[in-house]
């Protein structure tokens, strides 16, 4: 046996009105909708007419606030306020051939009203003939429908709410002005609202994204005016937004705040011209953060609450237009203005290399323009991969110090990769681009350098290995470029860890000091630096050549030093110590050699 559904319509108007919108204020944007929708349907019918919707407030001492929306639009006759007014999900808009050019589909709009008032009175007249009717409709779900007399009254509908205790906020002039022109302010037809002594025609300026979206150019100082003025973004540039898919027609203005990935943006977009909501992300790409949209989109299919729209192929579509015109603009930057590329990344630049290590069209896009800081000065990617054929990082910024002394001198250059996103770009990079990737260490690094025939230095070596035993130091000699650097300092990481541990333990109390002798306890068999002397330096030519062994221990001491300087290691007690006794001692030789060039 067949049975049919049964509807307990209380329960399911609590369901509709107060569970479905995010806000009792969407009340208003259902009105003005209906309103909307029975202009649009009049014109259809009758062909061009003065369109007008008012919302008049009466506001009396001791009474709720009324409000009574009108509009002159193709009203109801009874037999239709039945069909389409009382019938829960029952719409005239979707049975309608002209479906398409209507806001509201799903027949449940009106219900909205009940999360406001506990009556919803609409009196309505047909543009089809008949007598006027009044309907008045309760939340538990029983309604009346009254004929009226023929006393003249103009075609259209006019639904009257009277407010309750809890809702009188929402009947306030000014905020229903403001709610008014939230959602209507690019509406076509004149929307006005007066409460008796105040009144405003709340659409009567156009913003001016419209026109320039549409292709009025010069009026571009004009929308970031309007930005500035109305939404309080200071933007840095504004890029029209035009698109079949959907019917888009609409501005991104480039936001000039760095955003948090995933953050939320608040963007403005309208269907028919009416507004939709602020949270609609899903119509933009992933990636367009930095931007804040005002768009007007015709062909989408917005969900039952107007909050947001279906995940269709129509929004995809849409979505994809959109994400096609902004990478449009970022390439049309970096061919016409690429400083303002360049800040444009410089200030997005952790949510736009997030997003280019994940989305390779993206990536490619932007690839060649990231800048990061080489043993050559900053360059771009691009310019980078144009000069060296292999790509060298280094993802430790020690050893990235350490080496760049070096590396240009053998034509090298290493890329310091040590911040966030750094590497899996550098990775995409090589794989997309196809270029050899190489991480270098300092260590690996410096076993390339040429080695000395140890013939005849062992001497030298012991010598100078002497002079640096207590610190930690092994020496060798060897031949590299630049000539000018006399020592090259090699400190791994662990080395490095033990030398910030002394650093730690020698300003520590009892107890830390004990705690970082355990730990770097664990440390002590990588504990040697390394000293490489450049035989290519003059200096250290010379040096093969003294005998006096304080003067050499002193002199190697010294190279250590520098080479620690010039290395950026941290200086602890004993290089401390090292370089204040060192350049007493080098004063004092001055001194002397000034002193026996007077005698002389
Ligand atoms: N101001 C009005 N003028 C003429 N007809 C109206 C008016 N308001 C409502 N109606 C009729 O009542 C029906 C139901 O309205 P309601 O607002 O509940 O839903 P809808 O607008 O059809 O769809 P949606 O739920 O998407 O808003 C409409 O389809 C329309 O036929």
């Amino acid at each position: 046996m067949e049975h049919a559904f049964k509807v307990d319509l209380r329960g399911m108007i609590d369901l509709l009105s107060n569970h479905l919108y995010s806000d009792p204020s969407v009340f208003v944007r259902e009105l003005l909708q209906n309103g909307v929708d029975a202009i649009t349907a009049r014109r259809a019918r009758e062909g061009a007419f003065e369109p007008a919707i008012l919302a008049r407030l009466h506001r009396r001492e001791g009474e709720l606030p009324l409000l009574e929306f009108r509009d002159n639009g193709v009203g109801l006759t009874e037999a239709e306020v039945h069909e389409f007014l009382a019938t829960i999900g029952r719409s005239s808009k979707r049975i309608s051939e002209a479906r398409d050019t209507f806001l509201g589909q799903f027949g449940i709009g009106l219900l909205s009203c009940f999360m406001v008032s506990g009556e919803i009175e609409l009196v309505t007249r047909s543009a089809a003939g008949g007598p006027p009717v009044r309907w008045r409709a309760q939340a538990d779900g029983t309604y009346t429908l009254e004929v009226l007399e023929d006393d003249g009254l103009d075609i259209g509908t006019t639904v009257r709410l009277r407010a309750r205790e809890d809702t009188d906020f929402y009947f306030e002039y000014g905020e229903l002005r403001d709610a008014l022109a939230n959602y209507g302010r690019i509406l076509p037809f004149p929307i006005h609202v007066t409460d008796g002594e105040q009144y405003d025609h709340v659409n009567a300026v156009l913003p001016p994204w419209l026109a320039f979206a549409a292709g009025d150019e010069g009026r571009r100082e004009e929308v970031l005016a309007y930005a500035r003025a109305e939404l309080n973004v200071e933007a840095l540039d504004v890029i029209p937004l035009r698109g079949e898919e959907g019917g888009l027609l609409g501005v991104a203005l480039v936001l000039p705040y760095a955003t948090q990935r995933g953050s939320r943006q608040w963007h403005s977009v309208y269907l028919k011209r009416m507004l939709l909501g602020s949270d609609l992300s899903n119509l933009l790409p992933e990636w367009a953060f930095f931007v804040r949209c005002l768009l007007n989109v015709e062909r989408l299919h917005p969900t039952a609450s107007r909050e947001a729209f279906y995940e269709d192929d129509a929004l995809k579509a849409a979505r994809e237009a959109l994400g096609a015109q902004l990478r449009g603009y970022i390439e049309g930057l970096a061919a016409r203005d690429p400083g303002r590329l360049e800040a444009l990344i410089a200030l997005h630049h952790l949510p736009i290399k997030a997003l280019a290590t994940e989305d390779d069209d993206f990536f490619r896009l932007l690839a060649h323009e990231f800048t990061f800081e080489t043993s050559t000065g900053r360059m771009k990617l691009g310019e980078y991969a144009a000069r060296f054929p292999v790509l060298r990082m280094v993802t430790n910024l020690d050893q990235f110090r350490q080496i760049a002394q070096v590396a240009s001198a053998y034509g090298h250059s290493v890329i310091n990769a040590v911040y966030t996103y750094d590497v899996p770009l550098l990775r995409k990079y090589a794989s997309l681009f196809g270029r050899e990737l190489e991480e270098v260490d300092a260590q690996t690094y410096a076993l390339s350098l040429e080695d000395v025939a140890a013939g005849g230095l062992e001497d030298f070596t012991a010598r100078a290995n002497a002079a640096l035993a207590t610190l930690g130091c092994e020496v060798s000699v060897k031949r590299f470029e630049p000539a000018e650097l006399p020592a090259l300092l090699i400190v791994t990481n662990e080395q490095r860890l033990l030398g910030d541990i002394e650093a730690a333990r020698e300003v520590a109390d009892e107890l830390f000091a004990e705690f970082l002798d355990d730990y770097a306890a664990e440390y002590e068999l990588v504990r040697v630096a390394r000293l490489h002397l450049n035989l290519n330096h003059p200096l250290v030519q010379d040096l093969l050549h003294v005998r006096d062994e304080a003067v050499f221990a002193r002199l190697v001491q010294m190279l250590y030093v520098q080479a620690h300087l010039l290395g950026h290691h941290p200086m602890r007690s004993e290089e401390l110590a090292l370089l204040s006794g060192g350049l007493s001692d080098m004063m004092r030789w001055g001194l002397r050699a000034a002193h026996l060039g007077a005698l002389n």
